[in-house]
């Protein structure tokens, strides 16, 4: 495939292209790769997959994507393209070449048929004309673990080791698929991506420590150390949990960390951290920050594939001013489960795609969407309505965490 465009030319990277490719990386990113950093990705992406835009010889930008598996609401895994390592030169930005990328990129998307395509952001400015919308959400969240107490009324249930991660390999990845598997937004992580966590490069620690592990039958947290002029920090980079009790333990023994001071994390919306603690102002949030993004490649095959919370009848006009994806959709969901089909029927909801995108996981409100003019609804009772059924267990969670 080959296009032109004011004389810039879009085609899909062959094996040569990529010391341009990550040359282009390396300065939009501000960041020098490894030679095994960029196998690592040619394994990840393979090598003929990336779309590139050539001004003559000159590799001006490039778009990857990843094969990707995301859990739904429910806990279906649903196939979706990971929009990765999107690149402009600096000397070419601002005339339409990132959407000449996108415009190829995503057909080849449509084509393959997955329903979802997701990505993490650089900026919040630039996806929502793409269709994509932001879903999970994560907080960074920092603690002074010198004057943490754990409430009175929390237990404490054991069964934490230390460990030396990659020698647990096995049970921290066992561990992974659980959590995985149970939490919206999370996705599958494939082998060479362990690879390089339990690789842990001295290039990646940001002047940390190498990492320490702490483990549970049915949790972990990898951390590192960080040294600075106010004492130690120990920055969680993973913590996995899929029971409250391993939750409680792990929790416990990082905040057993005597000569650590200051324990940095990420939670989710709805982590019970701060009622473990106390004084819960401890748990000081230091930022909170959107985290997946996704773009609903097919709308009935996306809404088919998740569970709701209690039965719905609505006609939603979806529209998507990017792809031709939208459209008006009858969505009927009897006893959790979804029919979706096309119909000529007056909706009853009218959004954007990259609203419905935001909507998809659980972790967003149609009524606070309505309530910025972004979503009309014909009365207030279908707002409740779409978000009872909307809504999810578990609001929000990270991505790949690397
Ligand atoms: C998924 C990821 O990989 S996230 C990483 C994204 N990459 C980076 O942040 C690296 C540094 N930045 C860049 O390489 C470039 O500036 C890019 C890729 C973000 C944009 O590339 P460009 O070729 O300049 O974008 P292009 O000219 O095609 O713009 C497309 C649209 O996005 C808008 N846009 C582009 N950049 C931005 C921005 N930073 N903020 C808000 N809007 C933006 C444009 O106004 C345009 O809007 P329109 O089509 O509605 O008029």
């Amino acid at each position: 495939m080959t296009t032109t465009t004011g004389g810039i030319t879009i085609r899909t990277a062959t094996e040569q292209d990529w010391p341009k490719i990550v040359l282009l990386n390396e300065i939009c990113f501000a960041t020098p790769q490894t030679p095994e950093l960029t196998a690592f990705w040619k394994g990840l992406v393979g090598a003929d997959r990336p779309v590139i835009a050539l001004d003559g010889a000159a590799v001006v930008g490039a778009t990857m994507d990843i094969p990707m598996t995301v859990t739904v609401p429910g806990g279906a895994g649903v196939a979706a393209a990971g929009i990765t390592a999107v690149t402009v030169a600096p000397t070419h930005r601002r005339r339409g070449i990132l959407r000449a990328l996108y415009t190829e990129q995503h057909a080849r998307i449509r084509r393959s048929g997955v329903p979802l395509s997701i990505l993490t952001a650089s900026e919040g400015g630039i996806y929502g004309r793409f269709g994509y919308g932001p879903t999970t959400v994560e907080s960074t969240v920092g603690i002074d673990r010198r004057f943490a107490a754990l409430h009175p009324d929390v237990p404490d249930p054991g069964g934490v080791r230390v460990v030396r991660p990659v020698e647990a390999r096995p049970s921290i990845t066992e561990i992974y698929d659980r959590w995985q598997r149970r939490t919206p937004g999370a996705q599958v992580r494939p082998d060479n991506v362990w690879d390089r966590i339990f690789a842990d490069p001295e290039s990646e620690r940001g002047g940390g420590t190498s990492l320490f592990g702490l483990l549970h039958d049915d949790g972990y947290v990898l951390y590192r150390c960080v040294s600075g002029e106010h004492g130690t920090t120990a920055r969680v980079q993973e913590f996995r949990s899929v029971t409250d009790d391993s939750h409680i333990a792990l929790w416990r023994a990082l905040l057993g960390l005597d000569l650590i001071r200051r324990i940095e994390a990420s939670v989710v919306p709805d982590d019970p951290l701060p009622y473990l603690l106390t004084d819960s102002r401890l748990v000081r949030t230091t930022s909170r920050h959107d985290e997946l993004w996704v773009r609903i490649m097919d709308v009935p095959a996306a809404l088919e594939a998740r569970v709701y919370r209690c039965d719905l009848d609505v006609v939603m006009q979806v529209d998507d001013g990017f792809l031709d994806a939208g459209g008006r959709f009858a969505l009927r969901v009897r006893d959790g489960r979804a029919v979706c089909t096309r119909t000529e029927t007056d909706p009853q909801v009218v959004l954007a795609l990259d609203v419905l995108g935001s909507l998809y996981l659980g972790a967003h409100r149609a009524r606070a969407f309505a309530a910025a003019n972004r979503l009309w609804a014909v009365d207030s009772s279908t707002l409740d309505a779409l978000d009872l059924a909307f809504g999810s267990e578990y609001s929000a969670q990270m991505g790949w965490g690397f």
